[in-house]
């Protein structure tokens, strides 16, 4: 069993710095609150990479939600946490370390939408099939094929997390 890297560690900070530049841009002028919401487990790494380069105010928040089984998903999405603060009225921005199928963001997003934020957007930073069940990733990292990645947070069968790269089993 060899793995191989997919994305380096340098491509990964390249991009984590782009998109915050352009998340940055995106709500310069936006006087409500911005939240940004780490989706526990697999983006740890990218949200602590990616909240120290938007070159503003932002709220931490997270959940923890999960619904694979080795290389599956098994359809259903566990909530192991969920948001404890009011986000009326916030810009809520959810980090995502992959988009995959679209069934864990299509959930949280159904949800999330109860409390009244002021906007949602998706920053992913692996995107794996474009626009998922019609879920919009604002702010995508890189596209990539048919890969079950792993490493910079992602897993398989929680292993592998702490790659400091992304890579794939061959
Ligand atoms: O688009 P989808 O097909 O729903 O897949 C994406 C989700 O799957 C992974 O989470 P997982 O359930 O493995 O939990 P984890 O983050 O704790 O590893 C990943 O972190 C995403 O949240
Ligand atoms: O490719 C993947 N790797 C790890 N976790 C995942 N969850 C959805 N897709 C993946």
């Amino acid at each position: 069993m060899a793995i191989k890297t997919l994305i380096s560690e340098e491509e990964l900070n390249l991009k984590v710095k782009e998109l915050g530049e352009k998340i940055t841009d995106h709500y310069k002028d936006k006087t409500d609150e911005i939240v940004a919401l780490c989706v526990l487990k697999g983006s740890i790494n990218f949200y602590s990479d990616l909240v120290k380069r938007i070159d503003m105010n932002v709220l931490y928040n997270f959940i923890q939600v999960s619904s694979y089984s080795g290389t599956n998903t098994t359809g259903r999405i566990k909530v192991k946490s969920w948001v404890e603060e009011s986000l009326e009225g916030k810009h809520v921005i959810i980090v995502e370390d992959v988009v995959d199928t679209g069934n864990t963001l299509k959930y949280i997003i159904k949800y999330l939408e109860r409390q009244n934020p002021a906007s949602i957007e998706i920053a992913s930073i692996v995107v794996k099939n474009v626009h998922p069940h019609g879920i919009n990733v604002k702010f995508p990292g890189f596209d990539i094929g048919d890969y079950f990645i792993i490493g910079y947070g992602l897993d398989y069968d929680e292993k592998y997390r702490n790659l400091p790269y992304i890579g794939y089993i061959e």
